[in-house]
């Protein structure tokens, strides 16, 4: 295997929904940070880990950038503000729009302040005609002096390797920060719990699961292979937990299916996966049961 002989420790930052988790995801090469068309889908900073021709790529995947509005989001504010100030560089990601929004121009403000050295990431341009690009790239080159401008889609994987070649040349020499085995700094466990939270962004209205935390209460590993997850989805309101559980349970049902499609293909393992609803009100501005559902505190 190649030697790692240098690291590259990068932030990847930008509001909520821009694309961020689905860029992580796709460098790294494999799911570690959860996607959703909804805003605010990140809570916790995700860490993706790449090793390629010598070196070690470590992105640090942060919840987008917002006000906020509960202890959860001034938690999430946080994370952002804190990972700008100890990574060798930063990749802002926006949309391919020619119009600098507030959360951009508060990161672009950080950058500057910090003095980070930045690449702009301008993503979905799979969604774009190439004229419309160059009017995006004149509006952001005027507020800031990027060190690379690099046309993306997270999606398609377009630009991906041109903004590899951009990050590597903020690396620097030393030994790997991660084992080359290693993805995320994730416990699996809690994956497992941030893809049943995925699932239930994308089956549900958008009030009931940004309001829900998920709990991996049980994990066994049987003797034939099959693993045992028990989690709990804890949600604010009782008139959400019947939502979650839907007709017949046929809502439950599904989340638990999809999640245990994905889970399966993380652990290359069969899965058991069985979910519980329970309702615990006002969780988002109690400290103690933020800790307890993984978010550290303030
Ligand atoms: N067309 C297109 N859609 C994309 C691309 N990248 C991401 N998306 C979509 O944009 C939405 C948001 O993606 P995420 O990766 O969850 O965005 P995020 O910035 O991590 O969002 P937060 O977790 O809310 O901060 C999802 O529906 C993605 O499928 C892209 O390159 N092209």
């Amino acid at each position: 295997m190649n030697q790692i002989t240098k690291t590259a420790v990068i932030s990847v930052v930008g509001r909520p929904n821009v694309g961020k988790s689905t860029l992580t995801n796709k460098l790294v090469g494999q799911k570690v940070a959860i996607v959703s068309s909804k805003p605010q889908t990140t809570r916790t900073r995700i860490t993706g880990i790449l090793n390629r021709d010598g070196t070690q790529y470590v992105f640090l995947d942060t919840p987008g950038l917002h006000r906020p509005r509960s202890r959860l989001g001034d938690y999430m504010c946080k994370v952002v503000t804190d990972t700008v100030s100890e990574v060798d560089a930063a990749v802002l990601v926006v949309e391919p729009i020619a119009n600098i929004g507030p959360a951009e121009e508060s990161l672009i403000a950080q950058l500057k302040q910090h003095r980070m050295p930045a690449i702009l990431a301008i993503n979905k341009i799979d969604t774009l005609k190439k004229e419309e690009l160059l009017a995006v790239i004149a509006v952001y080159a005027q507020a800031h002096d990027f060190e690379a401008v690099v046309p993306i889609s997270a999606r398609t994987g377009e630009g991906l390797d041109e903004l590899l070649t951009e990050i590597g040349r903020y690396a620097i020499e030393g030994p790997q920060l991660f084992p080359e085995d290693m993805v995320s700094d994730q416990p699996e466990r809690q994956l497992a719990a941030e893809i049943v939270r995925e699932k239930m962004l994308r089956l549900l209205d958008r009030e009931v699961p940004h309001g829900v935390a998920v709990g991996v209460e049980r994990w066994n590993e049987r003797e034939d292979g099959l693993i045992e997850i028990n989690a709990v989805i804890y949600c604010e309101k009782a008139s959400h937990k019947g939502i979650i559980i839907g007709k017949q349970g046929a809502m439950l049902k599904e989340i638990g299916r999809q999640a245990r499609v994905d889970i399966e293909r993380m652990l290359d393992a069969k899965v058991f996966l069985e979910l519980w609803v329970k309702v615990k009100e006002g969780w988002r501005n109690n400290q103690y049961q933020m800790r307890n559902f993984g978010y550290e505190e303030l």
